[in-house]
């Protein structure tokens, strides 16, 4: 393996677990792994929170599940917890400002500010203009690490205009667009 290209190990003798990897290792290598940016909303008896999201996965179509994971020390951690609904809404070319504005430090109130919302079945507030927006019940949640993993049952689905995207890859935004027919 090229030392060049492999991350910093710990050769520490006493390690019976072998390499130890570094935060900044992990996370450099992440940022090759791009992924889509969503806007994740909650709304219910905790109130209304978002906040930028691009640690989202499909699990299953059936039921039609996505995770969502979610930092514990989020301001916004405790209206998710009390909430158990959320909405996944998919950001499309455009949306790197309001990425931005909901990936952390705004006040709640000025990050719903920056752009419209619908309400959907669930309440959670679903984003005008959203590549795709998927309504869910939050239908179980483990922890890992910082981390909770959130497992959300599709119940509505919004489909946008257009098949369009907004990719972070290599620490910037990357606008997908239509393929020319
Ligand atoms: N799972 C995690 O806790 C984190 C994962 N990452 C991953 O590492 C890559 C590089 O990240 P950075 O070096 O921080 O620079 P960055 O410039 O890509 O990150 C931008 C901001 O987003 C936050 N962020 C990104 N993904 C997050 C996540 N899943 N959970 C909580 N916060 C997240 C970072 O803390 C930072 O404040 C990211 O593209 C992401 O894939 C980054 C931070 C935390
Ligand atoms: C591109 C991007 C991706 C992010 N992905 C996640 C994520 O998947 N999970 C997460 O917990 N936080 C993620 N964050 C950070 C949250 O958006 C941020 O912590 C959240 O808005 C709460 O911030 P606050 O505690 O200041 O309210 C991401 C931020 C950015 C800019």
């Amino acid at each position: 393996m090229d030392p060049a290209t492999t991350a910093a190990l710990d050769d520490a003798p006493d390690s019976p677990v072998g390499p130890v990897l570094q935060k900044a290792d992990y996370r450099n290598a992440m940022s090759r792994l791009g992924a889509a940016v969503n806007i994740i909303t909650t709304d219910g008896v905790a109130g209304r929170a978002g906040f930028t999201a691009s640690a989202v996965c499909s699990v299953t179509d059936e039921p039609p599940t996505l995770l969502v994971c979610l930092n514990r020390t989020a301001s916004v951690y405790p209206a998710f917890e009390a909430n158990g609904v959320l909405c996944v809404n998919v950001l499309a070319p455009g949306h790197q400002g309001l990425s931005g504005v909901f990936g952390g430090k705004t006040p709640m109130d000025a990050r719903f500010a920056a752009a419209r919302w619908r309400r959907g079945l669930t309440g959670s507030p679903q984003l005008e203009g959203a590549a795709a927006s998927f309504d869910c019940r939050v239908v179980r949640r483990t922890s890992v690490g910082t981390h909770d993993v959130l497992f959300c049952e599709a119940v509505a689905i919004t489909l946008g205009d257009t098949a369009h995207g907004l990719v972070y890859f290599d620490r910037r935004y990357h606008d997908l667009l239509p393929a020319p027919h």
